[in-house]
């Protein structure tokens, strides 16, 4: 495995298509690797922008635009770092032998659509899902939600970040679930999933890495699962190493395996997954680090970033733990560009604690503008640590 000179004729250039808070970690763990980075997102000074050789602001949906950046840019590694983008083009980018798709392009057409992940995990690898069900009408909806039952979760195909989903508990909320869903996802008045409520316990991310090893195949890795909750379909929390039965555990792995293998391909993947007792759940995965996943940022020797790195450059990972530790969100909590954070230094007075201001341009009340991290002898004591280093943290109108 070689890697060149960056901005140089040798140089191995990598493009991020999608460059928010994870891409822009991914980037920088390229860059100690003298990787060239090509930063793009939807708009400008995008937090990967910032960090990246160049960047490009373009509608990532848009097949014409992205193979023109492409063919313009000539990147080795192009890397998704967000579910929407014109995924077919990809296809044919990889097909073409222009550059390769992590983790394959496939793997991003089946994810950036609920029912294509769905159907392959349940119907196709025989995974344990929630019962589920396709409308894309009020009237099929209804049908939808005789057949699956209550409670349930109703959720665009196409949204991320719990983006449009709701739970309905009687036939009253059906008709809100509908006009919400076709608010929140990507295509309007698309279609939608209708999945049973799985009554969990907790709900685990397993980051697990496909990467070469000494020989040069590629081999599974698992992280030790990340245990995380969720308001309103969005992370606030998460802590690694997650408590779970032995049984619970190896269920786990055994599914994070045969989906990741399924979606092939080096690169790090996060398996959601519901846990009640040794019983376990495929929910969906990403096909790359995972928002819950910051939490490695201060407790893995290599974070889930350093390890994407890594497998999409053909080195050898490690995936052990050096620390428990947990990750809580700072959001933006006003509509408004520009803003500064105020108390950044008492907030670090936490002890292990560490900070990430993701340098968004513009704040909205509920978008993710930054992350504390901590970490302790314990997971209590690292979510402690996290929670209260983050609300430490102010944000306040710019000047
Ligand atoms: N069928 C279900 N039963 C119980 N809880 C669910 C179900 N589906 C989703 N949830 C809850 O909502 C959260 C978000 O759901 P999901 O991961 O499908 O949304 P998302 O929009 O893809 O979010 P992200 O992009 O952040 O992963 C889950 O982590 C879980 O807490
Ligand atoms: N659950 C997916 C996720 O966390 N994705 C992360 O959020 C960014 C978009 O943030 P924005 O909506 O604030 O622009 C994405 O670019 C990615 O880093
Ligand atoms: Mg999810």
């Amino acid at each position: 495995m070689q890697i060149g000179t960056p901005l140089s004729p040798s140089s191995t250039r990598v493009m991020l298509l999608g460059s928010g808070e994870l891409g822009k970690e991914v980037i920088i763990a390229l860059q100690r690797f003298g990787c060239e980075v090509i930063a793009v997102d939807r708009y400008p000074h995008a937090p990967g922008h910032q960090v990246a050789h160049r960047w490009h602001a373009i509608d990532m949906t848009d097949a014409r635009a992205l193979r023109s950046l492409v063919e313009q840019e000539r990147p080795h590694f192009i890397v998704p770092e967000i579910e929407a983008i014109a995924t077919d083009e990809l296809a044919r980018i990889e097909a073409d032998g222009l550059a390769v798709v992590v983790p394959t392009a496939r793997a991003t057409q089946l994810t950036m659509n609920r029912e294509g992940i769905r159907r392959l995990a349940a119907e196709e690898l025989g995974l344990a899902t929630s019962p589920y069900a396709f409308a894309d009408s009020l009237d099929e909806l209804v049908a939808a939600i005789a057949a699956v039952g209550y409670p349930c979760v109703i959720k665009p195909v196409m949204s991320s970040s719990g983006k449009g989903q709701s739970v309905i508990r009687s036939e009253a909320d059906i008709a809100a679930a509908w006009d919400y869903a076709a608010t929140g996802g990507r295509v309007k008045g698309g279609r939608v999933i209708v999945e049973g409520f799985i009554d969990f316990e907790y709900e685990i991310t397993l980051l697990t890495v496909r990467a070469s090893n000494a020989a040069g195949e590629i081999e599974t890795a698992f992280c030790a699962p990340v245990g995380h909750i969720q308001v309103r379909g969005d992370y606030v929390e998460s802590w690694q190493p997650q408590a779970m039965s032995a049984l619970a555990l190896s269920r786990s792995r055994e599914i994070a395996d045969k989906v990741t293998t399924a979606l092939g391909g080096r690169g790090l993947f996060g398996v959601e997954l519901f846990v009640r007792g040794d019983e376990v759940w495929f929910s969906e995965v990403s096909p790359r680090p995972h928002d819950t996943g910051l939490v490695t940022l201060a407790s893995q020797r290599l974070s889930e970033f350093e390890l994407h790195a890594r497998a999409i450059l053909g080195l050898p990972v490690d995936t052990s733990l050096r620390r428990p530790a947990a990750s809580a969100v700072i959001y933006g909590n006003m509509n408004a560009t520009g803003i500064a954070f105020e108390d950044v230094d008492q907030a670090l007075q936490v002890p292990e604690s560490d900070l990430r201001l993701f340098g968004k341009p513009e704040a909205f009340e509920r978008r993710r503008m930054g992350v504390a991290v901590a970490s302790a002898d314990d997971t209590d004591t690292a979510r402690a640590r996290a929670t209260a280093c983050a609300a430490r943290v102010k944000p306040v109108a710019g000047r």
